[in-house]
């Protein structure tokens, strides 16, 4: 059901040509303004055929969206088609009239129309997306780390070596890439930025953006051959408090290819003459530097919603991931949205693979329903990140048959936190 927009409005694509009018409901709707030297420096990374408004009856732009055509990585399998919805803003004199509604039925109809089967974003604020039936599926930490702290030992960490220097976006942008990739194989949700624009997007560091701090650095570990094998993007923070350095190391980013990779980076951060402590950029809730700090409670760790997934296309999205156990359930899924995705579905397991994982069918029965729950949920668990068990003890899942919740739990589960490095 598409939601009717007021008379006289209308759903539209936004060309290139209409950039600046794109960009002013933009600005109106989160409430900044670029100076010209940021808007210099920063890409124009918005993907122009796939930008898309709402135009009030005069034929401005009330509203605006676009998606970025990515590859999520899911559990065990190859990336699925993804349609990554970006820049939504309603202009604060038309908010509340159904606009995004509108939009966001818009965008699905177009996911619909490529055949992206999964539509994923990051939250700008996070009661806004569920009740399109986008469930938050995965965590970010963020610890701060005092200088010093001590890591346990990783065998081959001294043999590696750190390079430090001013960034520069022409000669680091393939290092960053390239071990950004390395580093997320296997990581669920671990999105690789799919053009220039956003890769030139990630390296961009305009004065406006340091927060009086530093330029960005590029903090690197090489092997002995010299191959890459770990990254930080970060900058310090000058600070002295009564005569003593007191200066923060600000991450912005970091991925290590293994844990000596990792361990030689977090050493080298910890151990930065003048600096006081080191604040990581965004990391899977399970990664390498919660097992290897040696005191890893004094890290004031933070946790908020990292990337949300919406299942536009149910089968095929869940026919897209593979599965930690066998399973044989019958899901009863409301999708006032998407009634497509509506109703009884039996998901079914075939052989393990060599890997211990399973790959599964949804298929359409109108046998009785083993457990009962929104695509808002089954969003939230498609990374293997969230626990259906858990949805259920909040009272968002119904358990009709006692045991299909248990093996649903267990099947949909995945052993690596699912984790985006970077915010689109
Ligand atoms: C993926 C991203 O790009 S995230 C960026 C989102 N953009 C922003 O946060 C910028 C500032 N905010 C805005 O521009 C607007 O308030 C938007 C885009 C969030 C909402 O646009 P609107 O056109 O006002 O939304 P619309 O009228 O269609 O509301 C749809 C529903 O969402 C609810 N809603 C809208 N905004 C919010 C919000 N910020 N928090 C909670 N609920 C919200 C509405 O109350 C309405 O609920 P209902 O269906 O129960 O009646």
């Amino acid at each position: 059901m598409t939601p009717a927009l007021p008379d006289g409005y209308r759903l539209v694509r936004v060309p290139l040509s209409r950039n600046d009018e794109f960009r002013e409901v933009d600005h109106l709707a989160f409430g900044y303004e670029p100076d010209p030297e940021t808007v210099a420096q920063v890409p124009d990374y918005i993907e122009w055929d796939r930008a898309s408004g709402v135009e009030a009856p005069d034929g401005s732009l009330a509203a605006v969206h676009a998606s970025f055509d990515f590859e999520l990585p899911v559990p065990g399998a190859a990336p699925v088609e993804c349609a990554g919805l970006t820049w939504v803003g309603t202009r604060p004199d038309q908010r509340r009239r159904g606009l995004l509604s509108a939009m966001i039925a818009d965008h699905f109809a177009h996911c619909q129309e490529r055949g992206e089967p999964v539509s994923a974003l990051y939250a700008a604020e996070s009661s806004i997306y569920g009740r399109f039936g986008y469930g938050s599926a995965a965590d970010e930490l963020r610890v701060t780390v005092q200088r010093g702290a001590a890591l346990r030992d990783v065998p081959g960490s001294e043999d590696l070596v750190v390079r430090f220097a001013k960034l520069d976006a022409g000669a680091h942008g393939a290092l960053v890439e390239r071990v950004h990739e390395a580093a997320g194989r296997g990581r669920p949700g671990w999105i690789r930025r799919s053009t220039d624009t956003l890769r030139a997007t990630a390296l961009a560091d305009p004065p406006a953006w340091r927060q009086g701090g530093e330029p960005l650095r590029l903090a690197s570990v090489h092997d002995a051959d010299g191959e890459p094998r770990a990254y930080a993007l970060l900058r310090r923070k000058e600070e002295w408090v009564d005569n003593i350095p007191k200066t923060k190391v600000v991450v912005r980013e970091s991925a290590a290819v293994d844990a000596a990779a990792a361990h030689r980076l977090w050493s080298f951060l910890l151990d930065m003459d003048l600096t006081a402590s080191v604040q990581s950029g965004p990391l899977p809730v399970d990664d390498r530097v919660r097992s290897l700090l040696v005191d890893a409670r004094d890290t004031a760790p933070k946790i908020t919603d990292n990337v949300w997934v919406r299942l536009v296309d149910l089968p095929a999205a869940l026919a897209a991931r593979r599965y930690s156990g066998p399973l044989d359930v019958v899901l009863d899924v409301a999708d006032t949205r998407l009634p497509a995705n509506a109703g009884r579905w039996r998901l079914t397991t075939g052989e393990v693979g060599p890997d211990g994982a399973y790959d599964l069918q949804a298929t359409r029965t109108e046998d009785d329903a083993d457990l009962a729950l929104d695509v808002r949920e089954l969003g939230a668990a498609y990374l293997g990140g969230r626990s259906l068990a858990a949805f259920a003890d909040a009272g968002l899942v119904e358990e009709r048959r006692t045991g299909a919740l248990q093996a649903a739990s267990a099947a949909f589960a995945w052993p690596l936190a699912p984790l985006c490095t970077w915010g689109f």
